[in-house]
């Protein structure tokens, strides 16, 4: 027998196969390991593996057991300074370099550069060295480093799932507060998504170089709204640096490290995902029990489905692989999932060989508005449908089911966590995707019951019978608890019982206007109240226009009749005949305008035998007509879509 042969028998036997099985457990073997693999083959394997793991690209995770590691985010109400402080603590830890010339680092999606503000929620590993017990012991001489895990998330309400996922892998939070402005509406809903969490708090009370600035004041709002103790609170401006440097001692003295067992079998929550042109599909993951390594075999709980990785490591603050991720680390893990439908948010993913009780995930993302996405041009609804699969991976908390409308085509019902989420899911369609898309009104969920005692849920106004009275008996509409905050000279604190739809469309500018950009608003969902509703269908030469068909409450259907007939004429150009645009209940016509006939001939003007100009113009005119959407025989600019959904 040969000695390859043999080594192989012996390989095989059921006292070597009972060892490798156990030993297995907690070293796995890279993936290519078979056992009639050349021991040599197997000894050489088994040696990089190792190495790779414990130390790729200079970060050796070995060195970050459970208690060197401290997961934290920032919360904070909307333009508090999050981002801002995130950035100085980058630089602080040497993660990015200072003035490396990008402000907001973690805000990385063009739509956040734009608008200034974080949509989607951040994560960064930090190392730094903090000497815990004072500089009398040996310590003080080399202190240990610690792995700080920073996860940015957004302040406006529309974005609240993204905060609370990200609080599921965190053990503390940072609270930042701005200190002329106070507590505000989200800072209170983040307190209570933090402490309902069981999160350890540290207040921060930031912009402090500011000339309106009153920390003692925001500190006594602390103590008596959340029983926050003054002598807690830190003092910081995220802008001069000043107080900067007590925040991450703090967050690593305070919060305590990840609980998880190292020599438990692995558990890993899915935190989010992104499609990458060239890796696929980027999973977000915090180890909550075990390690993960380079080349395992994992299964997810949530489709059972199996998988190698492919790489792992940490954003540092990009993608840094590491070869490996041990007990409470987060980091992320690419593993060959094709479909965006694959990685599920709140999934736990496990050693395919192990049996674990899944994590307990995170609850469903309540979706409050419903709008329609249509491809502009019907052609394209392919690369629309391409273009939302890949952006829903980094967007779990949008719904999308596909529907078909007579005057669109074919398209997509989405629901969506707020107006902004909908304007901005919009935006990043576009920025990112180059899909151009018409989004027909939002409206909210609401439930009718017919004659017959059946109840249904309609978010799109277009599946509601034309005359309710008739087939309808009773309705009702979605209602919210809005926490309203004015801090002006006589603090206010407002807690309202509102109809979801009147707080969709420009409440919060509304809000924002009339008190000078004073007031906080944040809403939670609460119960349905009965509300007398009718169908408002819009006709244009006597044809109703599905996709802009809305459900009002009976009383105001006049009034959005009449400005939704309005701005339609303001923005369908007169073609080359007469158009009737008609508000219309059931067969009761409401408001109407009419749009004369002309001719546009756009070569009037060009007489003479200039060829090249007339070639121009005629090609302009064509451009013009791709971006109009013909329903019938109108053809209906993006815009006049885009107009309405701010009516109401
Ligand atoms: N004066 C002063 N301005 C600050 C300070 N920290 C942040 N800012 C400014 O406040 C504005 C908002 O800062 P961001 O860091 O974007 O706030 P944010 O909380 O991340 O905002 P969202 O992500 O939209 O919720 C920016 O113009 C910052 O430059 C500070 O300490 N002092």
């Amino acid at each position: 027998m040969s000695s390859l042969r043999r080594v192989s028998k012996t390989l095989k036997s059921p006292k070597c196969l009972s060892l490798l099985q156990t030993y297995s457990k907690f070293t796995p073997f890279p993936s290519m390991f078979r056992l009639n693999d050349h021991p040599l083959e197997l000894a050489r394997a088994c040696c990089s593996n190792s190495r790779q793991n414990s130390k790729e690209n200079n970060v050796d995770l070995s060195q970050y057991p459970a208690e060197r590691i401290r997961n934290f985010s920032i919360i904070a109400h909307v333009d508090h300074g999050k981002s801002t402080l995130a950035d100085r603590l980058l630089e602080l830890t040497g993660t990015i370099k200072r003035g490396h010339g990008q402000p907001q680092y973690l805000d990385k999606l063009q739509v956040e550069r734009e608008r200034g503000i974080t949509v989607k929620a951040q994560t960064a590993t930090m190392f730094h060295k903090h000497n815990f017990h004072g500089p009398n012991v040996a310590e003080a001489q080399d202190p240990p480093t610690f792995l700080l895990n920073l996860i940015d998330t957004p302040g406006h309400v529309d974005f609240s799932y993204e905060v609370s996922r990200s609080l599921a892998a965190c053990q503390g939070a940072l609270l930042v507060v701005d200190a002329a402005q106070g507590v505000q509406a989200q800072t209170v809903a983040n307190f209570y998504l933090a402490f309902e969490s069981n999160l350890t708090i540290i207040p921060v009370i930031n912009k402090i170089d500011q000339p309106t600035a009153d920390p003692d004041g925001v500190k006594a709002q602390l103590k008596s709204m959340f029983d926050l103790e003054p002598s807690d609170c830190l003092l910081t401006s995220a802008k001069t640096g000043q107080g900067l440097e007590k925040v991450l001692p703090a967050v690593i003295e305070r919060i305590p490290p990840p609980p998880g067992h190292s020599d438990s079998p692995l558990r890993m929550l899915l935190l989010d995902s992104y499609y990458d042109e060239y890796k696929g599909v980027i999973c977000h993951v915090a180890v909550v029990d075990g390690i993960l390594r380079k080349g395992d075999k994992i299964s997810s709980a949530a489709t059972g489905n199996a998988y190698e990785i492919l790489d792992v490591g940490i954003m540092h603050p990009e993608l840094t692989p590491t070869g490996v991720l041990l007990t409470g680390q987060v980091g992320y893990v690419v593993s060959g999932m094709r479909s965006t439908k694959e990685a599920r948010v709140g999934d736990t993913l496990y050693h395919s060989r192990s049996v674990v009780e899944p994590l307990p995930g995170f609850k469903p993302a309540k979706h409050m508005v419903f709008s329609g996405l249509y491809p502009a041009d019907g052609s394209d609804f392919e690369a629309l449908n391409h273009a939302i699969e890949r952006l829903t991976c980094n967007d779990a908390s949008v719904s999308v089911t596909k529907e078909s409308s007579s005057a669109l085509g074919l398209g997509f019902r989405c629901g969506f966590l707020g107006l902004l989420h909908m304007d901005v899911f919009h935006q990043r369609l576009e920025q990112e995707y180059g899909a151009h898309v018409i989004s027909t009104i939002p409206t909210v969920p609401y439930i009718f019951e017919h004659s017959d005692g059946s109840k249904v849920q309609v978010q799109n106004p277009a599946a509601m019978p034309s005359n309710p009275k008739k087939r309808v008996t009773a309705s009702w509409e979605p209602t919210v608890i809005a926490t309203i905050i004015i801090p002006s000279d006589q603090r206010a604190f407002m807690k309202y019982r509102l109809p979801l739809k009147e707080i969709v469309v420009d409440f919060y500018n509304e809000l924002k206007s009339i008190t000078s950009g004073y007031a906080s608003f944040d809403y939670e969902d609460s119960d349905y109240q009965e509300a007398d509703l009718v169908k408002l269908d819009i006709l244009l030469n006597g044809q109703p226009v599905d996709a802009m068909a809305t459900i009002v409450h009976n009383l105001k259907a006049q009034r959005v009749g009449r400005e939704l007939v309005e701005k339609l004429k303001k923005f369908i150009d007169r073609q080359m005949f007469e158009i009737t645009i008609q508000a219309a209940i059931g067969s009761k016509v409401i408001a109407r305008e009419t749009i004369s006939a002309m001719r546009k001939n756009v070569l009037a003007k060009c007489y003479g035998g200039d060829v090249t100009r007339k070639r121009k113009l005629l090609e302009k005119q064509k451009e013009g007509k791709k971006r109009m959407k013909r329903i019938g025989s109108v053809d209906i600019p993006q815009e006049a879509f885009h107009q309405l959904l701010k009516v109401q």
